[in-house]
């Protein structure tokens, strides 16, 4: 089963590719990042217990008001309000607080993978041809080397960017917004990453332009990734799990090689200005 990791920077797409694949005529099953990173810090949860005790004291509007729609004080199943996400938001997002928001991805990550290792699982034993792991963060956190193809949503121009996400999440002010996509990659650094990794390995969906362009740009891609993935290959992995572990870790090895020798060019570059 291929791994077709789908990443991008914030706002450049990638739910609305993700929604594209989800439907006919690809309908694959799709493991959405942030998705899990909610379901792991719903009140109750370990994760939800360890940011309670550490941004609490930072943070004194960290859960949501106690109201009839938050369930009151204690919050609707009696374990805590939910946690007021613009709030949180602002206290991992902006400049100097990079400790902050390592400490809630140390409390968040390990849980979201845990749980999408689960959902891969699965998917593999459904006989899919392949599964798409929607993950904002792919290369920020390593995930890279897990995924067979990497398709990026990217766009060329920045202030596109900025458009659609002030437009979609309107209650972020311009400060709030150029922060967040600060506390990422720039997104066409992503892209020649992922072109790097060759046509085999690494597609990239250009989304400068209206739904419909977008729509054609992703069967063009998909084209390309199905060509290199059969659905009789599916079937071999499936049916011997040797070949689908020497095929795994063939492609591990490869993406972690470019891996390092992208981040040995970035290196040289920085060192010669
Ligand atoms: C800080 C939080 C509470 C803000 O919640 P909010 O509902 O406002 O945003 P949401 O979760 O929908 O994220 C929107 C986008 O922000 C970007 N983003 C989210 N977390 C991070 C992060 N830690 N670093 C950089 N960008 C991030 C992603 O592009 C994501 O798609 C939330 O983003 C969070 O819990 N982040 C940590 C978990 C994480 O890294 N999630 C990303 C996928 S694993
Ligand atoms: N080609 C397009 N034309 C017009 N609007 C678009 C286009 N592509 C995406 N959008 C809109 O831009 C916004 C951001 O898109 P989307 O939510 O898919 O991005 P995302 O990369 O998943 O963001 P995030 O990282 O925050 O989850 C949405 O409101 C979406 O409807």
């Amino acid at each position: 089963m291929l791994l077709l990791g789908l990443t991008g920077s914030i706002a450049t797409g990638k739910s609305t590719v993700s929604d594209i694949l989800s439907s006919p005529p690809y309908n694959l099953p799709v493991v959405d990042a942030d998705k899990v990173a909610r379901q792991v810090v719903e009140p109750g949860t370990s994760g939800y217990k360890q940011i309670v005790s550490h941004f609490r004291p930072s943070t004194p509007d960290l859960l949501a008001p106690a109201t009839p729609e938050t369930g009151g004080e204690q919050g609707r199943n009696g374990k805590g309000r939910p946690l007021n996400r613009p709030a949180l938001g602002r206290a991992v997002f902006g400049a100097g607080k990079e400790k902050e928001r390592k400490v809630l991805n140390s409390i968040v990550h390990p849980a979201v993978r845990r749980e999408m290792y689960k959902q891969m699982l699965y998917a593999y034993l459904r006989g899919n041809w392949a599964v798409v792991l929607d993950v904002p963060l792919l290369f920020e956190s390593g995930w890279e080397p897990l995924c067979g193809t990497i398709m990026v949503v990217a766009v060329k121009d920045a202030k596109v960017q900025m458009q659609r996400l002030r437009a979609r999440d309107q209650h972020l002010t311009e400060e709030d917004a150029e922060n967040r996509v600060a506390a990422q990659w720039d997104v066409r650094d992503k892209a020649e990453r992922c072109m790097r990794r060759g046509e085999k390995a690494g597609v990239v969906v250009w989304n400068d332009g209206g739904k419909e362009e977008l729509r054609e740009e992703v069967d063009r891609v998909m084209g390309v990734v199905r060509q290199n993935h059969p659905q009789w290959w599916a079937w071999a992995l499936l049916l011997c799990p040797p070949l689908a572990a020497m095929s795994g870790t063939w492609s591990y090895v490869r993406s972690w090689w470019i891996k390092r020798e992208w981040e040995r060019e970035k290196q040289l570059e920085k060192a010669k200005l």
